[in-house]
Formats: C-alpha cells, structure tokens, sequence
C-alpha cells in the first residue's frame, strides 16, 4: 500500500520517544524538553497547553506534516468534503490535506497554538481551511464532518478523557464518515502525556459505539524515531449502530 521510498525520516530530533518505564528522547535536551513538557502540563488542569505552547515546549511536534497522511492524500484514499484534525496543533496536517475537494478545520484549545498554525500556513491558499479555537469535548458545529483524523490527540488527553473522547468523535462525525487514528505510542511506558495507547484501548471506547476498525496496518512511514510504534487504523459505524 505504501511507497517504501517516500522519506519519512525527516522527523527532527526533538521527537517524542519512549521506552518501556518511562519517556526518553534520542537527545538528553530533547528528554529534558519532554520532562518540563510534562511538569507543565501537570501544573494546571485548566490551561496547561496553552502554558506549554506559550514555553514552547511543544515536543510532539514533527516541524512537517505527517508522511503516511500526505501520503493517503496523494493517492486520493482520504475521503472528500469535510474534515476535522482535533488538537491540530501547528496545523500542518490541516493544510497538507486541505484542496478544492476537501474543506479541513484545525481545531486547538490553545490560542498560541492557532496563531502558530496561522503565520505557518500563511503563504498557503486560505480558501480550504480554517483554524478554529475550540474545546472538542464541548464544540458541537453544525454541519459535521467526512473524516476525522486523530494523531497525538488521543495520547495527549487523560486516559479517563477516553470515553468522551469517543463520544466527542461520534457527534461530530457524519454516521457515514470515517475516522482515521493513528495510533501512538503503542508502549509500555508509565506516566504521560504522551499517555500509551494499544488497539485494544481504542477498540474499548469505540465498538460500544458502533465503530468498527476496517483496517489496522503498521504505519510504514512512521518518522523514525516513532517507527514500530505507529498503526494506522482506519474505522466506520455500522448502519444499524448509527443511532447510539
Ligand atoms: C500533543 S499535541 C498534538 C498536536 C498535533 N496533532 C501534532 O501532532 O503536532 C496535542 C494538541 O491538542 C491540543 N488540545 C489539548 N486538549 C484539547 C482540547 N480539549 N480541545 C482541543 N485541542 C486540545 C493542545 O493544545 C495541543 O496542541
């Protein structure tokens, strides 16, 4: 399905890695990075990421869009119409799948965030997206969404958030959209955010609601100091579920 030979290792070194106790990067500073990162997030319930964006200490962030999403783009396997990147972050991905046929909304808590998002997608054509601050758990747009893609939001929100989570992606999903996660970091780490996440974690708050994975694969053009810890799966509602 994937092209072995587009680059995916462009990822700068201050991506997040981890090993099985705890989370460590491949530099002592960009370890450092995630330990304050951490500190920050901790520190406050009520704008912690804001606090984190406004220290930039934002060490999730690849400083590109993500490979196996450009790549889905390119080969015309994402859906068209609307689409929704929660906790869009820099928003590079927002504008790396935004064209003529295919309207995408960057949704971020933080205002720093957004601005960030704004001044790097600046010289871009403005017409198919938007960048729009916004809690997801409580945001419910009028018109919804074709697609949702979900990368380091899901490990960034407390594992108790997951439930709402799920609930958050079915109302502001159309009930024949699809949502595409991929899913990060499948470890054994302790502690977070990033907060470990394996298949069975998802499968658990979506399968009460009637979503259903129609394919789970390794994510081949993971960046690689995320690569072997990346699946990308790929989930629809059944009909009948639709209206739980
Ligand atoms: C780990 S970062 C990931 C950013 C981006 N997806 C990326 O991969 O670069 C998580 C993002 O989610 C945002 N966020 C956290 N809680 C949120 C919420 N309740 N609603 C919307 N955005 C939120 C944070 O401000 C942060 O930008």
């Amino acid at each position: 399905m994937m092209n072995p030979k587009i680059d995916a290792t462009k990822s700068h070194n201050r991506s997040i890695t981890s090993t099985s106790s705890t989370l460590l990067s491949s530099s002592s500073s960009s370890s450092t990075t995630v330990d304050k990162f951490q500190q920050v997030i901790h520190s406050s319930s009520t704008d912690g990421w804001q606090k984190c964006w406004e220290q930039g200490l934002t060490p999730w962030d690849l400083g590109q869009p993500t490979p196996i999403l450009v790549h889905l783009h390119k080969t015309g396997a994402l859906p068209k119409g609307r689409a929704l990147v929660p906790g869009c972050g820099s928003g590079y991905d927002v504008v790396a799948i935004a064209c003529p046929d295919r309207y995408v909304v960057g949704l971020d808590i933080s205002e720093v965030a957004l601005e960030r998002a704004k001044e790097l997608s600046s010289l871009s054509s403005q017409e198919h997206f938007e960048f729009l601050k916004a809690d997801f758990f409580t945001w419910r747009p009028t018109q919804l969404f074709d697609l949702i893609f979900d990368y380091t939001f899901f490990c960034a929100i407390d594992p108790d958030m997951r439930p709402s989570w799920a609930v958050g992606i079915r109302d502001l999903l159309k009930p024949d959209g699809e949502l595409i996660t991929l899913m990060f970091p499948i470890s054994d780490h302790e502690g977070g955010p990033p907060y470990k996440v394996s298949t069975t974690d998802y499968e658990e708050v979506l399968h009460p609601l009637g979503f259903e994975a129609t394919s789970i694969v390794e994510n081949e053009l993971a960046v690689s100091p995320r690569m072997g810890r990346e699946k990308l799966a790929r989930w629809k509602r059944s009909i009948c579920l639709s209206t739980l």
